[in-house]
This record gives C-alpha cells, sequence and structure tokens, in this order.
C-alpha cells in the first residue's frame, strides 16, 4: 500500500438517473502525474470531484493514503491542493493577502511570506502583488488560482483543466512546474484539453462515457 497515495476502486457516480462515472478504477502514487483527457462531458470533473473528496461516489471506494477520503478529514484538508476553477475571492483583500491567508491558514508561519513571494514571482504575478481581484484579467486570476495551490503544503495535486486561460508561456511553464513537483515526489491528478500538459504525464487515460480508457501512454 506505501506506493499509492490515492485508491480509486470501482468507482460509480449517478446523478438521478443518469450515471456518469462507471466502475472507475485508478491507483496513483507518489510522484506520479497522471493525465485524463476525453471529450465534454465525458466525466472528468465529476472523476476529479470524487478523486479529492468534493463528492462521494455512489458505488465504490476512494482511499487517500489507505484511509476512505472524505471532504472533512484532515487528510484531505491538509494534504490534498485543488484548482478545480478560479475560485471565490474576498473583493477587499490583495492578491498578496489572498495568498498569506492561505500559506498562514496551512501553517507555514514566519516562512509564509517568502513562500508567496516565491511562487508569485514563478506565476509572474509580483507585479500585481498589491492588485485587488477585480484588477485582474482572467488569465491573472487562474494563475491566482494555481498560486493558491501551490504555495500551501500538499502531497496530491488535482487539477481541472488548469490550463484554462493562460497564455502559451504560462502554460508551458506549468507543466514544467508539474514535472518538477511530481520530481519532489508530489502525486498530481489533472484534465487538461492540452498537448502540453500531456506530455509530462506518466499516464495518459481517455474518459469515454464515464470509464477509464487504459490505452492511453506517458511520456
Ligand atoms: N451535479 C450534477 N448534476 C447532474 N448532472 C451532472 C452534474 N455534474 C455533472 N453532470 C453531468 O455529468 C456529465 C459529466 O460532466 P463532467 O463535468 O464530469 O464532464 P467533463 O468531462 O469534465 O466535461 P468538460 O470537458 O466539458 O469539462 C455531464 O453530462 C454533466 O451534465
Amino acid at each position: 500500500m506505501d506506493d499509492v497515495l490515492l485508491r480509486l476502486a470501482g468507482v460509480g457516480r449517478t446523478y438521478g438517473d443518469r450515471e456518469v462515472l462507471r466502475s472507475v478504477t485508478l491507483d496513483l502514487a507518489p510522484g506520479e502525474i497522471v493525465v485524463l483527457r476525453g471529450d465534454n462531458g465525458s466525466g472528468k470533473s465529476t472523476l476529479l470531484r470524487v478523486a479529492c473528496g468534493r463528492e462521494r461516489p455512489t458505488t465504490g471506494s476512494v482511499l487517500f493514503g489507505g484511509e476512505p477520503l472524505d471532504e472533512d478529514a484532515p487528510a484531505a484538508r491538509t494534504r490534498i491542493a485543488t484548482v478545480m476553477d478560479t475560485g471565490a475571492h474576498y473583493p477587499d483583500l490583495t492578491v498578496h493577502e489572498h495568498l498569506m491567508l492561505v500559506a498562514l491558514a496551512h501553517g507555514l508561519g514566519a516562512g509564509a511570506v517568502g513562500a508567496v513571494d516565491a511562487v508569485l514571482d514563478e506565476h509572474r504575478l509580483a507585479g500585481h502583488a498589491d492588485a485587488l481581484p477585480s484588477a485582474l484579467s482572467s488569465g491573472q486570476l487562474q494563475a491566482l488560482a494555481l498560486c493558491a495551490a501551490f504555495v500551501r503544503p500538499h502531497d496530491l495535486l488535482v487539477l481541472d483543466e488548469p490550463e484554462q486561460r493562460l497564455d502559451r508561456h504560462a502554460r508551458q511553464e506549468l507543466a514544467d512546474r508539474l514535472a518538477a513537483h511530481r520530481d519532489r515526489g508530489t502525486a498530481v491528478l489533472l484534465a487538461t484539453h492540452h498537448d502540453a500538459l500531456s506530455a509530462v504525464a506518466d499516464r495518459v487515460f481517455t474518459v469515454v462515457g464515464g470509464t477509464l480508457d487504459a490505452t492511453g501512454a506517458g511520456r
């Protein structure tokens, strides 16, 4: 079990009488990037929400570190960082203040300022540290959401189309950053429509009608 961080076993998810996920089985190890591709509506986001504990599976089980995953479990809150959308913002807090809030809430203490400065630099937001969210472009809001995931401690990153609204350079930088985190032991599960992100995957699956097509090859 040591080499499995996240285990989805026979996971199904229905909404009403609509079966969106069917018997999805997937193990994710520390230091591994798994990419989900697939058509609109195939079930990628639903799978990610179940994988990070945001939604419960209707059938099957999700284990994180060998324990059943649920959103309120300390492991889910402290070890899993997500970017599922650009998120909600406090209109009166600057970019820097948002990230300090996240860093301090996750226990960075005296290291928070340095960590926030570093992540702002990496995401080319340093020049907007004092801006309010309302003054950011959509790509900069996406960068802020990514900063909030990267600035906090995490063993697993769950990312839903994190390349959205990023320009070509920012997309490639994100791919390189994911590869670097993977090399330091982070597990990454992400859905993407973009080749630059698929290129750093260890395994690629295509989601077809709520099932995983295991034909995908990694790097
Ligand atoms: N809360 C919900 N209630 C009912 N149906 C839902 C719900 N969430 C998702 N669905 C349905 O489940 C199917 C899969 O949706 P999902 O968002 O997982 O697809 P996706 O592969 O992420 O698509 P995209 O590439 O467009 O983001 C869709 O048909 C969607 O309408």
